[in-house]
C-alpha cells in the first residue's frame, strides 16, 4: 500500500503565443492504506491530467506530490488504462510475465493466481486476438495486480466495454481488491461505478478545483442491485448534474493571458 500526498498542486498548459490554460488549481488531498479513491468530474476538468501527474508522465507546474510505500520506501506503481495494451504476439501468460522484474516460480505462481481470480487461468495460452474485449481488460487488470504495486492507477478501465461486461468486471475488481492490499486511484466519468467501487470520491470541478470529497461508507461487496448503493448513486449523480450545469454556464479551461 502507498501514502500519496498531493499538496497545493497546480497545472497550467502552455498554449503558445503567450497563452496558457490552468487545468488544476491548488489541489490538496491525501490517500493512504487500502483505500479506493475515485476522481470524477465533468469532461475536461483535469482527471486524466491529475492521474498523469501522479504517475510521472506529466509534470506539474507548482505544488508537491509525495509517494511512498506505507513501509516507508519508494512506492511501486501499477497502471490499468482504457485499452488493456496487451502485446498481440504474446500469449496471455507471456503478457502477464512481460511486466514482471523476475521470472521466478513464485512470480509465475502469483501471475497464475491473479489470472485465476479474473477467471482466465484456462486461457493462459490464448493470444489477445482470441479473447473478447472484456477478457482482454480482465488480463490487463490481473497483470496490474500481479505486479503487486503499492499504488494502482486506473484510467477509465471499463469505458470501452458494454454495460453488462463492465458490471461483471466491477464485481471482479472489488473481489480482487478486497483480497489484495492496494491503494487505488481510479479515474472515471461514471458516478455509478465510482459509488460501487470507492471508499472516497473526489469530485473535480471545471477550473481544476476540488468541488467535493465524499466518503462512501457502504458495506462491501457492493452490487448495482443493492438499494443503498442505488440511492447513493442517484444522490451523487444529482450533485454532479448540478456541477455539469455550472460547467455549461462557465466554459472549461479558459485560456489565461
Ligand atoms: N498537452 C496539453 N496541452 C494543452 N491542453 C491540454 C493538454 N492535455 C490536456 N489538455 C487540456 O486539459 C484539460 C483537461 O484534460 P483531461 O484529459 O485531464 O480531462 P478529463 O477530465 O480527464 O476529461 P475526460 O473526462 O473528457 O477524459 C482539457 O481541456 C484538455 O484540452
Amino acid at each position: 500500500m502507498a501514502v500519496l500526498t498531493v499538496t497545493n498542486l497546480s497545472k497550467t498548459f502552455n498554449l503558445g503565443t503567450a497563452r496558457e490554460s490552468r487545468i488544476l488549481d491548488d489541489i490538496s488531498f491525501e490517500v493512504s492504506g487500502q483505500t479506493f479513491v475515485s476522481i470524477v468530474g465533468p469532461s475536461g476538468c483535469g482527471k486524466s491530467t491529475l492521474l498523469n501527474i501522479i504517475s510521472g508522465v506529466e509534470e506539474h507546474t507548482s505544488g508537491d506530490i509525495t509517494l511512498t510505500s506505507d513501509a516507508g520506501g519508494p512506492a511501486r506503481m501499477g497502471y490499468v488504462f482504457q485499452d488493456p495494451r496487451l502485446l498481440p504476439w504474446r500469449s496471455v501468460m507471456k503478457n502477464m510475465m512481460y511486466v514482471q522484474d523476475d521470472q521466478s516460480r513464485d512470480t509465475v505462481a502469483r501471475a497464475e493466481r491473479y489470472l485465476d481470480m479474473v477467471g482466465l487461468k484456462k486461457n493462459a495460452d490464448f493470444y489477445p486476438g482470441q479473447l473478447s474485449g472484456g477478457m482482454q481488460q480482465r488480463v490487463g487488470i490481473a497483470r496490474a495486480f500481479a505486479v503487486e504495486p503499492d499504488l494502482l492507477l486506473m484510467d477509465e478501465p471499463f469505458s470501452h466495454l458494454d454495460a453488462i461486461t463492465a458490471r461483471g468486471l466491477r464485481e471482479q475488481l472489488q473481489d480482487i481488491w478486497a483480497q489484495s492490499k492496494k491503494t487505488v486511484v481510479f479515474v472515471t466519468h461514471d458516478v455509478v461505478e465510482a459509488v460501487e467501487l470507492s471508499d472516497r470520491i473526489i469530485v473535480l470541478q471545471p477550473g481544476g478545483l476540488i468541488y467535493e470529497d465524499i466518503t462512501i461508507d457502504l458495506p462491501r461487496p457492493r452490487r448495482q442491485s443493492d438499494k443503498a448503493v442505488a440511492t447513493l448513486q442517484a444522490d451523487v449523480l444529482a450533485r454532479l448534474e448540478t456541477l455539469k450545469a455550472m460547467a455549461a454556464a462557465e466554459p472549461v479551461a479558459e485560456p489565461v493571458a
